[in-house]
């Protein structure tokens, strides 16, 4: 679970968008487990479930409904797919949120769907760009174990943030001064987790 950390427009949600193969880098290239972070099309792999900062919700569609729609684009059956989006809803604490349109959800109710929506994908890659921005402290405490949740069933979990708290409830956390990783940090708790499993290091450099 890794921690991208810097100041505004220092590339967080740009680096973000080259891991979730959402953009092209203009150098380099990143990879996941030696194939394509995305698709030709400019969409990820399907491994792979984003957080997007702008969330990217169906505002006349129901909580629940914009989760199970994802669920059904991969390959998910309805029904299914409805009990996988309420349980993932329960997890964050909307559960009871689930009928309700997300034009009607305050802007911390409508993260937490955001998060939702990647954690029902049980995917192996979970990208989260400020994932706790608008969360009151109880709830991005609860955000933060269930992404960390997902890191101890295995998946690699990176998550864009300006919170120091936040930064600190990961394993590693890597700096970006503008667009340039500064800095890796390991500390404290963080050097208790295991890394093993987490060898396809998203953010290795290349050797020269
Ligand atoms: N589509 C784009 N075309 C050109 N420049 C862009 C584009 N998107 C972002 N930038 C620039 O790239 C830099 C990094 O932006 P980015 O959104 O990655 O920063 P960030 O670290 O996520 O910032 P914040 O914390 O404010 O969300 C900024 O200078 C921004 O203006």
């Amino acid at each position: 679970m890794l921690a991208l950390t810097g100041s505004s427009g220092s590339g967080k949600t740009t680096l973000m968008s080259v891991l979730g193969g959402l953009v092209r880098p203009d150098a380099g290239e990143a990879s996941y487990d030696g194939g394509a972070v995305g698709t030709r099309h400019g969409e990820p792999r399907a491994g792979t479930a984003l957080v997007l900062q702008t969330y990217g919700l169906v505002p006349t569609l129901t909580a629940e409904e914009n989760i199970a729609i994802a669920l059904r684009a991969r390959g998910a059956d309805p029904r299914q797919a409805a009990e996988r989006a309420v349980a993932a809803l329960v997890r964050v604490g909307v559960g009871d949120l689930a009928d309700r349109l997300i034009s009607e959800l305050s802007g911390g109710q409508t993260q937490r769907v955001a998060v939702a929506r990647a954690l029902a994908a049980e995917a192996d890659v979970l990208l989260a760009d400020e994932p706790t921005s608008e969360l009151d402290e109880t709830n991005r405490d609860h955000v933060v174990a269930e992404l960390r949740a997902e890191a101890d069933r295995g998946a690699v979990v990176v998550v864009a943030t300006h919170d120091p708290e936040v930064a600190a409830m990961c394993d590693d956390e890597v700096h970006l001064v503008d667009g340039v990783l500064a800095e890796t940090v390991t500390s404290g708790s963080r050097q208790a987790r295991p890394a093993e499993g987490h060898e396809h290091d998203l953010y290795r450099r290349p050797t020269p």
